[in-house]
């Protein structure tokens, strides 16, 4: 079997909040992700569901609770500071604002140059061309035009596409990006999200995207990719992405996907929305076994509530943590014409 270059086993963190009465939250349970050579996985789930915690620890930025990070199949919780800050330059963040994440008073060259320079061992005209290939790269072109420029001068999306190339002037191996269309034009979100999947093509990078819309998680992962949806800080399906989003098995995924807005108009006047018991978000206790869906879900029964369902194969291709997968209505897709 092919050697992940990254790999998260039974990752658990709790935060605790509170000086005299300590206040823990679970943000992550027993996660485990397997990210091989060129993989493309999107993360998917609401607020709170504990994707950026995921996100972080995954960069190496984060420190798990409990469980264990592989790169290359050797473990590195115990690394050395000096190797800690290698394997950081190898995953590289890509942070959702990328109004807050560029230095404001830098060229777009300079943003750019400085760590190639520091990273690569390059100078003079290879760094200027290096510059320009990465400009090239994320579609700010032509690269003349924008290398005396500031970050101020761009748009959101423009910051993105910067942010991206930044990340790859250490020629990673992993790129986890962050929700990174959330803060830009709904025009732009889909260049950005193809630039990724070129990187991912051309470049033969791991991308891992997190989002929040499972429709733009579908754009970027078809064909090939995967997808992990995230609810309560657990996975509860996971797969390749066609599989699971023509055939979602968990009550979780179907509600996300029957939320997700449609293109056809005839179509989304038809759309029914899947309705839940309840619109609280999950509650988790340290120690307390059972399903995080099960207070909204509208085919849970005592067993949700008092036993941890755990993820089981339904197939090669596809995990899902339901007591139920076998037993929940046909599903019928929104877009379809059923
Ligand atoms: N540093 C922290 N200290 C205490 N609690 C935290 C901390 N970071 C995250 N949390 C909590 O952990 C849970 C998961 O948070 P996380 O930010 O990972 O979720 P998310 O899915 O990324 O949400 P969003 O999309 O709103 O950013 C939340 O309940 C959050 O309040």
């Amino acid at each position: 079997m092919e050697i992940p270059v990254l790999e998260l086993e039974g990752i658990t963190k709790i935060f605790s909040r509170g000086y005299f009465k300590k206040k823990y939250i679970i943000a992550l349970e027993n996660i485990n992700l397997r990210i091989n050579k060129q993989d493309r996985l999107a993360i998917i789930g609401e607020s709170g569901m504990g994707k950026t915690t995921l996100a972080r620890i995954a960069c190496l930025l984060e420190t798990p609770t409990q469980g264990k990070i592989k790169w290359f199949g050797k473990d590195i919780s115990n690394v050395s500071r000096r190797e800690l800050s290698y394997l950081r330059t190898r995953v590289q963040y890509v942070h959702q604002d990328p109004y807050a994440s560029l230095h404001p008073s830098r060229t777009i060259y300079a943003t750019l140059a400085d760590p190639l320079s520091r990273n690569n061992n390059i100078r003079g005209k290879e760094l200027e061309r290096r510059v320009e290939e990465l400009l090239n790269l994320v579609g700010l072109t032509p690269p003349s035009y924008f290398l005396n420029k500031y970050p101020h001068h761009l748009s959101g999306g423009g910051r993105q596409r910067l942010a991206i190339a930044r990340a790859l002037t250490a020629n990673p191996e992993v790129l986890v990006a962050d929700e990174p269309i959330s803060m830009i034009d709904m025009s732009l979100r889909a260049t950005i999200i193809q630039i990724l999947k070129i990187l991912n093509k051309e470049l033969g990078i791991s991308i891992i995207l997190i989002l929040h819309d499972i429709g733009a998680a579908r754009f970027f992962a078809t064909n090939g990719g995967k997808i992990a949806v995230l609810y309560g800080g657990r996975i509860v399906e996971k797969g390749e992405c066609d599989e699971i989003v023509n055939n979602p098995l968990h009550p979780y995924t179907r509600t996300l996907i029957s939320a997700s807005p449609i293109p056809d108009p005839d179509l989304a006047q038809e759309k029914k929305v899947i309705e839940l018991k309840s619109y609280e978000p999950p509650k988790r206790e340290l120690g307390k076994k059972l399903c995080p869906f099960s207070h909204a879900c509208l085919y849970s029964q005592d067993i949700c509530f008092n036993k941890d369902p755990g993820l089981e194969n339904v197939n090669d291709k596809h995990e899902v943590a339901c007591f139920f997968w076998n037993r929940l209505p046909k599903w019928i897709p929104p877009w379809s014409k059923e």
